[in-house]
């Protein structure tokens, strides 16, 4: 059986709002919106590999927090694992500078009003909790 392969995704929080991301690419998930992140690299921490994926999507600077307890199943290899992250102070404005054609900092009232990933529904769910 092949290794499943980490796809870390960011629960990035301030305040009472969640950063949601619009893919841009590729064509099958253009359009839907997902926590930004991306693979973890060999010999690399998922919580490294978050704030390298978030630096170069968003060109943000951000402290990686817990895990959200879970795991859901991405195409295979891919497994989706979430961490809560926020901002340091001195950080830019998260920008979609790469994957993503738009963002959406989002309330828990607002939540469900962009159309997720359906491969990511449980994970913002499990995020809903922390808004
Ligand atoms: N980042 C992220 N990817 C997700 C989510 N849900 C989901 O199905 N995916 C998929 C999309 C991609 O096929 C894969 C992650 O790839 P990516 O393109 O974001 O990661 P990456 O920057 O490391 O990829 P690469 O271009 O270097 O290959 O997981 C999600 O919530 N966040």
């Amino acid at each position: 059986m092949t290794e499943p392969i980490v796809v870390v995704g960011a629960a990035l929080l301030d305040a009472d709002h969640l950063l949601a991301a619009r893919r841009s690419a590729p064509p099958e998930l253009a359009g839907r919106w997902e926590l930004p992140g991306g693979k973890v690299e060999p010999g690399e921490t998922p919580q490294a590999a978050l704030a390298r994926e978030l630096r170069e999507e968003l060109g943000v600077e951000v402290e990686v927090g817990e895990r959200i307890p879970g795991e859901w199943p991405l195409r295979s290899p891919y497994v989706l694992q979430v961490w809560t992250a926020k901002l340091f102070p001195a950080s830019p404005d998260p920008k979609p500078l790469q994957d993503h054609d738009d963002l959406r900092w989002l309330t828990r009232e607002h939540l469900w009003d962009v159309p997720w990933l359906d491969q990511d529904v449980e994970a913002v769910r499990e995020v809903e909790g922390r808004l």
